[in-house]
């Protein structure tokens, strides 16, 4: 019995959960496919490095084309991360026939529909499903288990990162910068966690999940993203106060042929399940026109659950050869130019927090505003500012526009009585 040999391009905190799962599931993983899985050759930067696990130091290699272009290699599964490195090697993987899985969002986020063309022309794989909400299963569920069906929404907490930052500030009242760094040493972050905080992390996963699921061509600019860098800890306890939890949510809507994406920290109703979703566990929200709401839930980030599902893509890799249909699925390269809704057809609640001055008349002004753009209010709130001679306007939109929130604070910045417009965001459940 021949075994599948893999070369695996990183061993980092992803790449050693791929290793630990191989050789510690290797039985259940030969009941599956019928042959042994056997990681052949593995690429790092520094071979002295010290690891936390045990690796014959005659598979490392710190030169990628060792396996690249290695003829007895079968699986390339690329857990580096990077763009134009990880690319060239994926690209030229598949050309000369070699199955490729990978975790990296970045690269499927931009280049899917070429790397996809790519194996496709050779016949080969492509797998990604770790690149999106960690240990989920979820770009298998869209593509397979909602094929029958017409998805609407896709609506999630996909990255960990942040997840943990905000709940941690919530629940502990605990410093940003502080949970940034507790989150890198429990390697949920990016190499570059700007990506993670600054929600390119999350627009490149809603931008997978946006192309899977509606089957058109999503490109990365076609996403809106603001990320948790400015989220301060007086709104998460006005978001509580109010019944709400302040989240990073990923949101793809599409109604005919229109599609907006967008990822920005969002109050969440308490009552809304998404709101209890803590720590690193991510959550993807599914709508069909035919199943109405689903949804999925697991660990969106760290070594073993992001390993899970390199390693089940891994399995299906082989499953496909024995059956003799590598290569075959249609899909991303095959789909249709995005069209995006305008900010007119966008809508929903808003939550607007305004340091006002303190005096007769000014809520009425205020109001008046909102009433000039036809943007109806749910609920007002005015109160003394804590720290300063100013008052303080809560205020809580139906659903509304995003162009007419804009002009609403676009007027606002000219009008003597409203000193800041300190915090919006948009508002879900
Ligand atoms: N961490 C997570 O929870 C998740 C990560 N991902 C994605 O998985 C990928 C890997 O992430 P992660 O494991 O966290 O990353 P790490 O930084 O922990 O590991 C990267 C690994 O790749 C090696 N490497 C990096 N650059 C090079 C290079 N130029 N040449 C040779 N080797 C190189 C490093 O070698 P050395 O060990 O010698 O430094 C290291 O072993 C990324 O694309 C990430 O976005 C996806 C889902 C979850
Ligand atoms: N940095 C990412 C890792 C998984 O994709 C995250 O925090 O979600």
């Amino acid at each position: 019995m021949k075994p599948i040999k893999v070369g695996l391009l990183g061993l980092g905190t992803v790449g050693t959960g791929v290793v630990r799962i191989v050789e510690g599931h290797q039985e259940d993983l030969q009941s599956q496919v019928g042959l042994p899985i056997v990681i052949e050759k593995v690429l790092v930067q520094n071979k002295t490095k010290s690891r936390s696990i045990s690796i014959d130091p005659d598979k490392l290699t710190e030169d990628p084309w060792d396996i690249i272009r290695h003829p007895d290699i079968d699986v390339v599964v690329e857990v580096m991360g990077g763009i134009a490195g990880t690319k060239e090697y994926i690209i030229e993987a598949l050309s000369r026939g070699k199955h490729v899985v990978t975790a990296n969002k970045d690269l499927m986020a931009l280049h899917g529909p070429e790397i996809v063309a790519k194996a496709k022309e050779n016949g080969c794989d492509i797998l990604y499903e770790a690149s999106v909400a960690g240990g989920i299963p979820i770009l298998r569920t869209l593509v397979d288990g909602f094929s029958s069906d017409r998805i609407t929404k896709i609506m999630g907490i996909v990255n960990g990162t942040t997840n943990y930052i905000l709940t941690k500030m919530s629940q502990e009242g605990a410093s940003y910068s502080d949970v940034l760094k507790e989150a890198q040493e429990l390697g949920y972050a990016e190499a570059d966690p700007t990506s993670d905080v600054e929600g390119l992390d999350a627009a490149r996963k809603m931008t997978i999940l946006a192309t899977l699921g509606f089957r058109t061509n999503v490109s990365l600019a076609n996403v809106s993203a603001k990320g948790i860098s400015q989220v301060s800890k007086e709104d998460i306890l006005y978001a509580k106060r109010l019944g709400y939890e302040l989240k990073l949510l990923g949101i793809a809507e599409r109604q005919d042929d229109l599609v907006s994406i967008s990822v920005q920290p969002t109050m969440v109703k308490q009552t809304h399940p998404i709101a209890s979703v803590n720590g690193v566990f991510n959550a993807v929200y599914v709508y069909g026109d035919a199943v109405g709401e689903t949804m999925f839930y697991g660990a969106g980030a760290g070594e073993l659950p992001t390993a899970t599902s390199i390693v089940a893509d891994l399995v299906a890799v082989v499953k496909n050869l024995k059956l003799g249909v590598s290569g075959k699925q249609n899909g991303v390269a095959d789909y249709k130019e995005t069209k995006l809704k305008s900010d007119d057809q966008i809508s929903s609640k808003y939550f607007l927090l305004l340091h006002v001055a303190d005096r007769a008349g000014v809520l009425a002004r205020i109001t008046q505003v909102f009433a000039e753009f036809e943007v109806s209010l749910e609920s007002v709130l005015q109160q003394p500012n804590p720290n300063n001679p100013d008052a303080e306007i809560i205020i809580i939109t139906h659903d509304a526009s995003k162009a007419a929130i804009q002009k609403v604070i676009d007027t606002f910045g000219s009008l003597d009585v409203v000193y800041k417009v300190k915090s919006v965001y948009r508002v879900e459940g």
